[in-house]
């Protein structure tokens, strides 16, 4: 493996693992033993969220291995999100305090604003109107990041970010920060490139990283779409470089210089998703995949349509 593409720095110097292993609804019941058996193939990244209902589980799995001695806790790069629920700046402070209960973990390596739009405050993290549409907050997220920097003054977090946001809100987060965001973590794959807002942030010095880099298979929300994996020319490029598609996709964010985090809870898949360090994609192959763009989103948090800070 070369060590030398196994991680991306950020504009403070802090590096991160290109490769995280994400979380979203990986059942509680099977993701603690995911994150050992990622950790066992060499992953040293998790992606997290309060939203995803698991991260005691996945505490579970890290202070497993802890305990065992496999690794200790500043071997690994832990991210969670601040849920939409929690933009208030009074509340930042307790969501996060919550979030490093679960995790079992004293700090964050990165905390990330998990959405541009505050919705209704409180614990139930969809509140809904009677006709069943999200009750929105006014709560404005440059607020909200004034009080995620205070938590990196306090030592809770290492460094901090923002997720789905577009560039006109990117901007406005640099206009009043003192901390610049490191990150922003977006859904980026070869059906939805996002390539005005990836260079964007590239001028800016925030690292992408990049979410539901096989197309999210389990989640597609339009019965139209085409799934990612079913692609003709995907398959082509596997079959020339004897890999799986999902080795394909994830090489491929490697290759644009994205922090990549591919979801399993199946440990072959764990495993194989990691093997991507000895290959690499010609340029004609990585120009046939920017070929594929055609706009396809599958987490556009629909629900939160109407919301003045919707950012798609
Ligand atoms: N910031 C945000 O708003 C968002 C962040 N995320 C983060 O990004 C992560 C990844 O995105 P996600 O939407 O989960 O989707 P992914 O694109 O990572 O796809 C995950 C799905 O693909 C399956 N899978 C994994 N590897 C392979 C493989 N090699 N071959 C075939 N199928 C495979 C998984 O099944 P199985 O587990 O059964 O193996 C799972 O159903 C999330 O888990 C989360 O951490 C995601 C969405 C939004
Ligand atoms: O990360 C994500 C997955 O789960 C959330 C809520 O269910 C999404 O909104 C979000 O984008």
């Amino acid at each position: 493996m070369d060590l030398s593409t196994t991680k991306v720095t950020f504009y403070n110097g802090n590096t991160i693992p290109v490769i995280g292993l994400g979380t979203w609804r990986s059942p509680p019941g099977q993701v603690t033993q995911a994150v050992k058996d990622a950790i066992d193939v060499g992953y040293r990244h998790f992606d997290c969220a309060h939203a995803y209902r698991n991260e005691h589980e996945v505490g579970n799995g890290l202070t497993a291995k802890i305990e065992e001695g496999v690794i200790e806790r500043e071997d690994v790069f832990i991210t969670s999100k601040l849920w939409n629920t929690f933009h208030l700046p009074e509340q930042v402070e307790h969501a996060c305090r919550t979030t490093l209960r679960n995790l079992q973990t004293d700090f964050l390596d990165l905390y990330l604003i998990h959405w541009p739009m505050a919705y209704k405050e409180g614990d139930d993290l969809a509140p809904k109107h009677p006709d069943g549409t999200i009750i929105f907050s006014d709560a404005d997220y440059v607020n909200t990041w004034k009080a995620m920097e205070k938590l990196v003054d306090d030592g809770l977090v290492k460094n901090i970010g923002v997720s789905n946001f577009n560039c006109k809100q990117v901007q406005r987060v640099l206009d009043v920060a003192r901390i610049k965001p490191v990150v922003n973590q977006i859904e980026n794959h070869a059906y939805l490139h996002q390539a005005k807002l990836t260079a964007f942030c590239a001028e800016k010095g925030i690292v992408i990283t990049a979410y539901s880099p096989l197309g999210s298979p389990a989640n597609r929300p339009q019965t139209n779409d085409i799934p990612l994996f079913e692609d003709e020319n995907l398959k082509t490029i596997a079959a020339k470089y004897c890999r799986d598609p999902g080795q394909i996709l994830i090489r491929y964010q490697i290759q644009q210089g994205h922090v990549v985090i591919p979801k399993s809870v199946t440990k072959s898949r764990i495993a194989s998703n990691f093997d991507v360090f000895s290959f690499e994609l010609d340029d004609a192959d990585v120009k046939l995949l920017a070929s594929l763009e055609r706009d396809q989103r599958v987490c556009p948090e629909a629900r939160a349509l109407g919301h003045p800070h919707y950012p798609f």
